[in-house]
């Protein structure tokens, strides 16, 4: 074919010779095939790369799955304590009124109890904390005989049922612990039914419930008449509402701090300790207890520590998003977001919509209240709500290449029971005969979980467990950093792979 002049250079310079032969032909076809193979992998790599800058930088999101009473709150604020100081030192101020209201009700409970007894009312240790009117079996025990300190005790604390309702009105709907559900399945995010849609726009990424909202409440309390917003926003004209809501936070303070002898000699009384042992009342397990600490507590100058923070409690309604960037180490300046979810059974239904593009889920399984109901349905076992849950996230297509780290909680408290010489097996039949102590207890529900994984995993997936008490601090910032360097490195794997 002839060529004009005027064509352009390239073209020219890189078009076959004319008197081409056919072996050379195929040889510059082969070369051009080459050239063109390398330039396409670069072009592949170029793109990878950038695929994987841009990965890198998309932020890291962990889910904190778990039931209700699991530790995933408790898990969050040791992130926070040991990853966002900065956040954590603001916040924690704010604690002091759940702690109050957790020292409160630890109180009225003993009360409640108290003056069922002293009434002679029947009781039904085996039935909920509200059942305290319920049929008591016949008595087989002698009556315990109170003496006018029980009456003048339960007098002089009785000013305490009125600060549990102002805290409680305070803090709102966190604050209040649910004792019956509609829902009767596990895992309700696995068949969304239309209601269970519509639960999804209720519990959805919230500003208005939750302990979050509860606890800016209280951040507002402190802060300045000038700076001071009112809940919708709007500034605050003047100082009469911050005088007031002041007064009532120093009035409660007092009257808690007034209590404080009658609270230590109430616990310590042999008699009251008899009778929470004969109604099997163990208020030292339950959450947010802390009634061993009122001499710091009921105090006008108390101000929460760090594992304060930790114990309190203050349950979390829907989901609550935390974001972070790290502010030192090899991860400084990564953005982690952190969804801390509600545990009980009626809040599950929102856990959904956030599997979808999770990089890795903390799953806590409480360990020791494996001889306990849940709250919410005092006919289900804890830790066989536990096991069904884990087989729910675990054959969930959507998480199929999810990390998933397990965290075997409560460790300390399992401990402590199996000293007191509670037998597993009397709960949990296939225990057998295997030794009641904690090493062959964790060994065994390790296991457990561990076959759960296997045998319902869409595809294999590695099982990473950890022993934790995250009330622990020290041992939980270890615990921490492994899981940090784990997520991190499936992260950048991902990120390659792509
Ligand atoms: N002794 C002990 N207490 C723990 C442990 N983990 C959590 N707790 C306490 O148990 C209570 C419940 O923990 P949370 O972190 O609020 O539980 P959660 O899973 O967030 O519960 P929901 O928000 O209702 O879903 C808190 O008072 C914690 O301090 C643990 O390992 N040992
Ligand atoms: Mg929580």
């Amino acid at each position: 074919m002839g060529r004009s002049l005027d064509e352009d250079p390239l073209t020219l310079a890189i078009a076959p010779p004319p008197d081409e032969t056919y072996e050379q032909r195929q040889i510059r076809e082969a070369a051009e095939a080459e050239a063109k193979r390398i330039s396409d992998e670069i072009d592949e790599q170029i793109r990878k790369e950038r695929e994987a800058e841009r990965r890198k930088k998309k932020p890291v999101k962990l889910l904190l799955l778990g039931q209700s009473e699991s530790g995933k709150t408790a898990t969050l604020k040791n992130f926070q304590l040991t990853y966002a100081r900065r956040e954590w030192y603001e916040e924690k101020a704010a604690w002091r009124a759940v702690i109050f209201l957790n020292l409160v009700r630890n109180v009225n409970e003993i009360l409640a109890h108290l003056t069922s007894e002293m009434s002679d009312l029947p009781f039904n240790p085996e039935e909920s904390h509200e059942d305290l009117l319920a049929p008591r079996p016949p008595r087989a025990l002698p009556r315990l005989k109170f003496t006018d300190k029980h009456s003048i005790l339960r007098l002089r604390l009785g000013p305490l049922t009125s600060v549990q309702e102002v805290l409680e009105k305070k803090i709102g709907t966190a604050s209040l612990e649910p004792h019956s559900t509609s829902v009767n399945t596990a895992a309700p995010f696995e068949h969304p039914s239309s209601s269970g849609r519509r639960g999804l726009q209720e519990f959805s990424i919230n500003s208005s419930n939750g302990w979050k909202t509860a606890l800016d409440k209280f951040r507002t309390l402190r802060t300045s008449p000038s700076n001071t917003r009112q809940e919708n926003g709007t500034a605050h004209a003047g100082p009469s509402i911050t005088r007031k809501v002041k007064d009532s936070e120093e009035e409660i303070v007092e009257v808690i701090a007034s209590c404080r002898d009658d609270i230590k000699a109430l616990w310590e009384d042999d008699l009251i300790t008899e009778m929470l042992n004969r109604r099997k009342v163990r208020l030292e397990d339950a959450p947010g207890f802390f009634i061993n600490d009122t001499d710091r507590i009921a105090n006008r100058d108390y101000q929460p520590t760090d594992d304060d923070v930790i114990r309190a409690r203050l349950r979390t309604l829907g989901v609550q998003e935390y974001r972070f960037i790290f502010d030192h180490g090899r991860t400084m300046g990564e953005e982690w977001r952190l969804y801390d979810v509600g545990g009980t059974r009626s809040s599950r239904a929102a856990w959904y919509p956030y599997f979808d593009d999770v990089d890795a889920i903390i799953f806590l399984a409480p360990i020791s209240p494996f001889d306990e109901k849940l709250a919410e349905d005092r006919r289900v076992n804890r830790l066989e709500d536990s096991y069904l849950l884990w087989r729910s996230v675990c054959s969930c297509k959507l998480l199929a290449r999810t990390q998933i780290i397990l965290f075997l909680n409560k460790c300390d408290l399992l401990q402590a029971k199996l000293q007191r010489g509670v037998r597993i097996r009397d709960s949990v039949p296939s225990f057998g005969d295997r030794k009641n102590d904690l090493a062959t207890a964790t060994r065994y529900f390790q296991q457990h979980f561990k076959e759960i994984s296997r045998n319902n995993s869409p595809m294999q997936r590695p099982f990473y467990v950890h022993l934790t008490s995250v009330i622990d601090t020290r041992s939980t910032a270890v615990t921490l950093g492994a899981v940090e360097e784990s997520i991190l490195r499936e992260h950048l794997r991902r990120a390659d792979l792509m």
